[in-house]
């Protein structure tokens, strides 16, 4: 059977933390069940969503349990000479979720009572 291959927009559209691929040395992998795993982060799986992270991961020193970890994640090869579209198409990073941040939550508790009690003092 041969190998899935893969264009570049297809690759870069899956940097998500739950749908992450990567491709590492011309090869695609789907590192998403991987990735909140990761003794590295999350996070910086997240800068390389959907992009090419072999300087990265080579740089960093990756044991053989990581190489062998990634090659079970394999999914299929990147077209050849497609790493140069990668890049231009990166997009910016697909944050983990579209909830509300706490800090908005923090803000619509905290704005109100401060509105209240400033308006009870106010009173008297
Ligand atoms: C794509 C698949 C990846 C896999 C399967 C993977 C796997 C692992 C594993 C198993 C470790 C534990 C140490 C070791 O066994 O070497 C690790 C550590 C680490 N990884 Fe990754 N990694 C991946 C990608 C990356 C990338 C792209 C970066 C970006 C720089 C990165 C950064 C790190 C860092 C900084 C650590 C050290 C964490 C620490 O010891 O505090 N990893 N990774």
């Amino acid at each position: 059977m041969s190998n899935r291959v893969f264009e570049a927009e297809e690759v870069v559209e899956h940097n998500s933390p739950k749908d992450l691929y990567m491709v590492f040395e011309g090869k695609v992998y789907d590192v998403t069940s991987f990735a909140e795993d990761h003794p590295g982060g999350l996070d910086i799986l997240l800068d390389y969503g959907g992009q090419d992270c072999t300087k990265s991961y080579r740089d960093v020193g990756h044991s053989a349990a990581a190489d062998e970890l990634l090659q079970e994640m394999y999914i299929g090869d990147l077209k050849p000479g497609a790493e140069e579209r990668l890049l231009e198409l990166r997009q910016p990073r697909t944050e983990e979720s579209d909830a509300p941040s706490i800090l908005l939550i923090l803000a619509l508790i905290i704005v109100p009572a401060v509105a209240v009690i400033g308006y009870m003092k106010f009173k008297g």
